[in-house]
């Protein structure tokens, strides 16, 4: 099976955990757009969706679900997204699409964080895939230094600006072996507006997309 083809299998099979009647919260990325696209075949039955980016927020507004902002909301069933890599403490790495600030706030609301990934996302320690930091653009220098103390490369990635108008460093050759400090450390430098560590909150259920179906873990 190819990886989109996972991705797909991955994206349907989150649908069995979407609650009737429920405002339902929604991530970012190829693999979470096979999720709404799925999402559409039941949207009578829920009772909208809040997004964590322009971009989910034209995708199901284009398939006829209902989007509300997350503060018109006082909770979430569940927050259904993908990952760039994930461990089988079921921490992650995510940002990859650069909307990790929105997907930390709104997976934050959510009673259950599905993390949907195909195989390729599953690591023994964090880090392979360079960590993304969202900055405030004045402080960009200032906190690439403090990276550097913590030990990795970071990479300006030019000519992105998140949907917060903020930009994006990325972090290569950290070796994650203590995620929860490591994102504490990082969040702490003034500047640092989120890192794409999700380990203080992590997932409570992920789903990995194999060659043989998928599987729960
Ligand atoms: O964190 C994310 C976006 O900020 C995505 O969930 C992550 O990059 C995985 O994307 P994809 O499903 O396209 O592989």
């Amino acid at each position: 099976m190819d990886q989109n083809a996972k991705k797909q299998a991955v994206g349907r099979a989150a649908i069995k955990y979407v609650e009737p009647d429920t405002i339902i919260g929604v991530g970012t990325g190829s693999t979470v757009n096979y999720f709404i696209d799925a999402l559409a075949d039941i949207k009578h039955q829920i009772a909208g969706a809040v997004s964590s980016s322009v971009a989910s927020t034209e995708r199901l507004k284009a398939l006829g679900i209902d989007v509300f902002e997350l503060n018109e909301v006082d909770s979430l069933s569940i927050y259904v997204d993908g990952a760039d890599e994930v461990t089988e403490h079921k921490h992650m790495i995510k940002g990859g699409g650069a909307a990790l600030t929105q997907e930390k706030i709104v997976s934050a609301v959510a009673k259950t964080f599905v993390c949907i990934v195909d195989n390729s996302k599953e690591v023994g320690v964090l880090g392979k895939f360079p960590l993304p930091v969202e900055v405030i653009p004045m402080a960009r220098s200032y906190v690439a230094r403090e990276l550097v103390k913590l030990g990795g490369d970071p990479v300006y990635r030019d000519g992105v600006v998140t949907d917060n108008g903020n930009v994006i460093l990325d972090v290569h050759n950290l070796e994650i072996l203590n995620p929860v400090e490591l994102e504490k450390a990082i969040n702490n430098i003034p500047g640092v507006v989120t890192n794409g560590i999700f380990a203080l909150r992590g997932a409570d259920i992920v789903l990995v997309a194999t060659d043989d179906g998928v599987a729960t873990r």
